[in-house]
């Protein structure tokens, strides 16, 4: 089904079953003959009020392109919902308070032991609740799914270009729910008060207590008094049940209100232009195929629930400021930082009788630095540009070299941080030392993006050369062929139509150029240096050296009438 992206309420056929007008009410309307079905008095009674047939004809009939990357989006959508779920259910029992108790419960081991009330109620949700012990663990598997799910779709977008006019607000909106969705992780795994958490939250402390002036402040706020304070589970809570996730949905439905204004992006093909969406109709192919997701989702999360212990709090045992678990790591998400923090030299220096911990603060201001780097991305590549057209065609991303090496080398420069937060893991695992696994990070840190975006860029440039060599002479066959004279040649097969457009029909523009410094005159125009770096950058990005030329159709014709001089074989 082929949708117009211009112009509203393109679908066809009749939606609900109405025949009356919309929002009217049926004042003066005479009976009908034969009484309606049940639904279609219900649709009326709905459309009386709400206003139903319009939106409905509107939307429901909406284009939907089709293909397995779009599912991306979704995974974060519906772990969100299970983590709404499971989170209600967990806030009917679980009490955020530092109340100190003696446990004396069903499990054996820590009976007897000093505990706040908080970590006392997580065992008891573990241990003595109905189901708790697996909606705990599916809560915590869908925050680290959905974490992972917004990675994932983000660099989708990232690769595709997908961010491109007119979704450069979407890109933020969604930038920003990763950010909360990372904090929101982090002020849930805090709750329980375990040795874990705890520990944690002391990181998190001593994180904010290096920045200069105000660290002390807002440590002693946030915490109410010297670390641990009785205060911060508290505190945390409404946060983490109410504020962020509130914030976050809100953020979501603006985000898919977005997605459905803007309609879809869709991957190139035969018939697919920037005024229209291939795909299949919301209501009813998309709609089942969604809501079967859902379930699926939804049933994975609690298989890996239900079978992959994940934060089992009891073994870790309450928090002591004085102590500190062996192997604390964060949940995934924050490994990031954490490695930042443990691979930097502990610096300290003395400024005007105040100590400035830039081991700590370092780390701290490079985290969201290198987030704000993605951030900016679709506003920086526009710049350089200076596209301003609207884009709903989708990028090969092997057709972009220089962005896609940008993915990856930030990508690997996530997994290499990640790999410093869990050095201590890493060195007992393969029995390294730790010194080395941290010299690694602090070496790789910096040399590996580069190295990530070098062979990516080539592999891109590898990849067009190969979609040209297809485009020209077309498929290997494998089938050998003898001619006349004795030469061996391996026949080609041609490629479909459709394929060579997809190859094809990708832009190669001109890098951005301001002109010569000297015009015909032999006036000198000023040239400044944003405008010779704007230069630079889009020669960087898009010049000769990113790029392998199409074919032309000149080469491909010419190509096609030496194929028929050879008799349909290609030589090679
Ligand atoms: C709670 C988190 C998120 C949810 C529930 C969500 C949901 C969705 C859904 C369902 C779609 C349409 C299907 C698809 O393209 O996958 C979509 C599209 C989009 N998302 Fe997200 N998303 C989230 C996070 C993000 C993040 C972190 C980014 C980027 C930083 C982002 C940027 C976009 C953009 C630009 C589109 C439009 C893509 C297009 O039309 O091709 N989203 N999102
Ligand atoms: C983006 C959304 C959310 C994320 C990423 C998230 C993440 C987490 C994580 C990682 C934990 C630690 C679980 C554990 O003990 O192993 C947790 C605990 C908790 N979350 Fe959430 N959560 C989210 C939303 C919510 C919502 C909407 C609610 C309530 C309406 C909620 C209520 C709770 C409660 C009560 C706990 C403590 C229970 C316990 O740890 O045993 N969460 N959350």
């Amino acid at each position: 089904m082929v949708g117009a992206r211009s112009g509203k309420g393109k679908g066809r056929g009749r939606v609900g079953g109405g025949t009356e007008g919309s929002g009217g009410s049926s004042g003066g309307r005479a009976v009908p003959a034969v009484r309606e079905a049940r639904g279609e008095r219900i649709a009326d009674w709905a459309d009386g009020r709400l206003g139903a047939y319009t939106l409905a004809k509107a939307q429901m009939r909406k284009v939907f392109p089709d293909h397995w990357s779009f599912m991306l989006g979704e995974i974060c959508l519906y772990s969100f919902l299970v983590l709404i779920l499971t989170g209600v259910y967990l806030t009917l029992f679980f009490e955020p308070s530092s109340a100190e108790v003696v446990y004396d419960g069903s499990y054996q081991p820590l009976n007897g032991i000093v505990m706040t009330r908080a970590y006392e109620s997580a065992l008891d949700i573990s241990f003595d609740l109905r189901g708790g012990l697996l909606i705990r663990q599916l809560h915590h598997w869908a925050a680290l799914v959905f974490v992972a799910g917004m990675i994932v779709h983000m660099m989708r977008v990232f690769f595709t270009g997908a961010f491109r006019k007119p979704r450069e607000i979407n890109w933020l909106f969604g930038w920003t729910l990763l950010m909360l969705g990372m904090i929101t992780g982090l002020t849930g795994y805090s709750l329980p008060d375990d040795l874990l958490s705890g520990t944690g939250l002391r990181f998190a402390q001593g994180a904010i207590l290096s920045i200069p002036v105000v660290g002390t402040y807002l440590a002693f706020g946030l915490f109410g008094g010297e670390f641990p304070g009785g205060e911060i589970i508290a505190r945390l809570y409404p946060i983490h049940i109410l504020l962020l996730p509130g914030i976050m949905l809100a953020l979501i439905v603006a985000h898919l209100i977005l997605v459905v204004y803007h309609k879809h992006t869709q991957y190139p093909g035969p018939g697919r232009t920037g005024r229209n969406v291939v795909g299949m109709p919301l209501l009813p192919v998309y709609m089942a195929k969604a809501g079967g997701f859902f379930f699926l989702v939804f049933g994975v999360l609690t298989l890996m629930a239900a079978v992959a212990t994940v934060n089992p709090v009891w073994a870790y045992g309450p928090y002591r400021p004085d102590q500190v678990t062996t192997g604390a790591q964060p949940d995934w998400y924050l490994g990031f930082s954490e490695g930042l923090i443990r691979a930097m030299p502990g610096w300290e220096i003395n400024l005007f009788g105040h100590t400035l911990a830039l081991g700590v603060l370092i780390p701290f201001t490079l985290f969201p630095l290198v987030m704000l780097a993605i951030a900016v991305y679709p506003f920086v590549e526009a710049w350089i540009t200076g596209d301003r057209r609207e884009h709903h065609i989708l990028d090969r991303p092997r057709n972009h070299p220089v962005r896609t090496g940008l993915g990856v080398a930030w990508l690997s420069m996530y997994v290499v941080a990640l790999i410093g937060g869990g050095n201590d893991i890493i060195a007992l695992r393969f029995r390294l030392s730790i010194n080395a696994v941290t010299w690694f990070v602090r070496i790789g840190f910096f040399v590996v993006p580069v190295i990530a975006f070098i062979v990516t860029k080539r592999i891109c440039l590898g990849l067009q050369r190969r979609d040209r060599d297809k485009v020209l002479h077309g498929l290997e066959s494998g089938t050998i062929k003898r001619l006349p004279h004795g030469e061996y040649v391996e026949i080609h097969e041609p490629l479909s139509q459709a394929r060579m457009f997809v190859l094809t029909q990708h832009e190669q523009p001109e890098p951005y150029d301001p002109g010569p410094r000297v015009d015909g005159n032999g006036v000198t125009r000023r040239v400044t240096t944003t405008e010779r770096l704007r230069a630079r950058l889009a020669r960087a990005m898009y010049g000769t050296a990113a790029r392998v030329a199409k074919p032309t159709p000149q080469e491909y014709r010419e190509l096609q009438q030496h194929q028929e001089l050879t008799g349909g074989d290609h030589p090679h």
